[in-house]
């Protein structure tokens, strides 16, 4: 299956991250890695522009949050519908920034991915344990739990992306070892395989995110039952993102 490297721009992008993103292009005009596909996440505000820039190239655009409706008196957010129309062939939903600062419940998480589903988007659902719940042994409990309720019945291979980004390895520089990624990348896969049956969960793309950068991006994302990463700081420099992307280079591991 065809790898998926997506950056989640965050709430950053204010400065230099659109002309990151025009070196980006370039650069992957120059050399290409057509065996990755790529996806960046700016924030909603800049999808227009970023559209223009990636016109006419095969970076895809996504958007990093949705409301469950398809429009009314929602004041501040924007439907699955409406990223669309701006451009966006994917939206992030669920992602632990938006269920701690927001207290989104699983529930919600499932209303917007169906709602990029009914929008013809697809849903990059994230998931991950919190550094407490990792210290306390808890981490596949709360992954299980967070699946059966996040990931809706209509989920598809076609239409979902799964992405595993422990809360403590955000940001933070630390990581998951390889060896423990790929654990917990099967038992996604296998609790998705309850839910979904096989062949949906085989043919599934699992992300892993958190503190992915050109150093250990190779160590990461050969992890069997990995299939791409997202990318939050390291996605806003054209040169880290491009390093990253450049590990699925034919003649890397496979
Ligand atoms: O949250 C992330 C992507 O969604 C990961 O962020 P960092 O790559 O900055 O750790």
């Amino acid at each position: 299956m065809r790898p998926l490297v997506a950056g989640n721009w965050k709430m950053n992008g204010l400065d230099s991250a659109l002309a990151e993103l025009g070196a980006l292009r370039q650069r992957l005009a120059q050399a290409p890695v057509p065996e990755a596909e790529i996806m960046v996440c700016p924030p909603a505000t800049l999808l227009a522009r970023a559209r223009e820039v990636l016109a006419g190239s095969d970076i895809e655009l996504g958007a990093q949050d949705c409301h469950p409706l398809v429009s009314g008196a929602h004041t501040g957010d924007i439907s699955a519908e409406m990223l669309a129309d701006a451009g966006a062939t994917a939206v992030i939903v669920g992602h632990s920034e938006r269920r701690i600062d927001h207290g989104e419940p699983d529930s919600l998480v499932n209303a917007k991915a169906l709602a990029a589903y009914r929008a013809g988007l697809t849903a990059i659902i994230c998931i991950g344990e919190t550094e407490a719940q990792h210290r306390d042994g808890e981490t596949l409990d709360v992954l299980k739990r967070q699946l059966r309720g996040s990931v809706p019945e209509e989920a598809r291979a076609a239409n979902t992306v799964i992405a595993y980004e422990p809360v403590w390895a955000i940001g933070s520089g630390l990581t998951p070892t390889p060896a423990d990624v790929a654990e917990v990348h099967g038992f996604i896969r296998g609790v998705l395989s309850q839910l979904l049956g096989q062949n949906e969960s085989g043919a599934m793309r699992l992300l892993y995110g958190g503190s992915v950068k050109p150093a250990n991006a190779a160590e990461l994302l050969f992890v069997p039952d990995v299939n791409g990463a997202l990318v939050g700081g390291a996605s806003l420099k054209a040169d880290d993102f491009y390093a990253i992307i450049e590990v699925y280079r034919a003649g890397g591991k496979a």
